[in-house]
């Protein structure tokens, strides 16, 4: 296992600063290294932490591919599409994020779940390389008040799935009930994965998965090779 670190930070500005500060930091690395920088998004709240801290980061964002740890199987014009929400931050004040839809690597919305599936997992080794564990630089992740992460749900048959880096799941729990997620071999071949946080609402999750180390799917990322890193609010943290 890699290496696992909590960072505890006083405000949810402060957790934005400190997010968009490692991922400066990780993708001037990857640039530096290989030329490119793989990052893998996810929906919720993370995307009011990236609009608000990406443009304060200076790297060439012309070498940024940008994929998903999960998505919703919807057209990209549904509230409940995370790609739909990341483009309207494209889009808004001219542009809060400094990327182009060009640069994203979207699940079809018109395709059926196995089919999305199918073509997503393509394109991910089209980018990546063939395999069940292709390895992005960094996954932004976050958690759900069941523990789930990506769309890797508590008791769910999906986190047993080690042959294959991509998955359909047409029984989500949490509605939409068609999404396409990284799998378990997926995101822990990471080169790093983030899980980002903020607001007492989170607290007695994060002290099962942390502290009490109870087997839910956030408490199942551990990149093998990577690190782990958890950015929280005192309020996420007041439980630790
Ligand atoms: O598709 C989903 O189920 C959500 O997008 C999910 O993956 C989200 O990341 C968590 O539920 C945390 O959401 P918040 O960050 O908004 O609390």
């Amino acid at each position: 296992m890699g290496k696992e670190e909590v960072i505890v930070k006083e405000t949810v500005e402060d957790v934005t600063k400190e997010l968009a500060s490692l991922v400066e930091k990780e993708a001037n690395e990857a640039i530096q290294s290989r030329g490119k920088f793989i990052i893998g998004l996810s929906g919720g709240s993370l995307v009011n932490f990236l609009a608000a801290g990406l443009p304060t980061i200076s790297t060439d964002w012309s070498l940024w591919h940008v994929l998903f740890c999960d998505e919703r199987v919807v057209p990209f014009n549904s509230d409940d599409s995370t790609f739909g929400v990341y483009r309207r931050q494209l889009k808004s004040n001219g542009g809060a994020l400094p990327l182009t839809e060009s640069q994203f690597l979207c699940v079809d919305p018109a395709l059926d779940a196995d089919t999305a599936a199918a073509d997503y997992a393509a394109k991910v080794s089209a980018l990546l390389g063939p395999g069940r564990a292709p390895r992005c630089d960094l996954l932004l992740l976050g958690m759900g008040p069941d523990g789930h992460t990506c769309s890797l749900f508590p008791g769910h048959a999906l986190l047993s799935v080690t042959d294959r880096a991509v998955a359909a799941i047409t029984d989500s729990p949490k509605p939409p009930p068609a999404r396409v997620t990284l799998t378990l071999p997926a995101v822990n071949a990471a080169r790093a994965a983030v899980f980002a946080m903020a607001g007492a609402g989170k607290a007695d999750m994060v002290r099962r998965v942390l502290r009490d180390r109870e087997p839910l799917p956030a408490a199942l990322v551990q990149p093998t090779d990577g690190r782990l890193v958890w950015i929280l609010d005192q309020a996420a943290a007041a439980k630790l």
